[in-house]
């Protein structure tokens, strides 16, 4: 499996997309720590919280992530910024679900090095070495 985040993701507006099956999702879930699968309304998601030093921090890092997801022409719904978590939302709007295109922004967002955003103990991805 090459890595997610070596990959581009692809304009959304393709007529032949479709949301992935759950099995699909599970199984590509493997590559991403610290993410997790949820299913709202029977609409798969990958969301994540992360623990951020300061309500600020938190804001730099949206921030970079928005940076990011500009960059790939695909967007997570970033849903709150707490005094010190933030959480993030992937899900494919256009069809509904999960596409690779999910997959690719999360593994992304792992490799951004947030260190000195992050709250102690916390990693954006336990696959750094730090
Ligand atoms: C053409 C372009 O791919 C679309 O407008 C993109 C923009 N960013 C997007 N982000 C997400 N998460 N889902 C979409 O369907 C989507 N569509």
């Amino acid at each position: 499996m090459d890595d997610l985040s070596t990959k581009k993701c692809v304009p959304c507006n393709s007529k032949d997309l479709r949301p992935m099956t759950e099995d699909a999702a599970k199984h590509l879930i493997r590559e991403l720590a610290e993410w997790n699968l949820i299913n709202e309304d029977g609409k798969l998601k990958l969301n994540r919280s992360l623990k951020v030093k300061s309500f600020l921090k938190g804001m730099d890092l949206f921030k970079l992530i928005a940076e990011v997801a500009e960059a790939e022409g695909h967007h997570p719904d970033l849903h709150l910024v707490g005094w010190n978590n933030v959480t993030i939302e992937i899900w494919t709007h256009a069809v509904g679900g999960l596409t690779e295109n999910d997959f690719i922004l999360a593994s992304k967002i792992n490799k951004l090095d947030v260190h000195n955003l992050l709250g102690r103990k916390a990693a954006i991805s336990s696959q750094h070495d730090c």
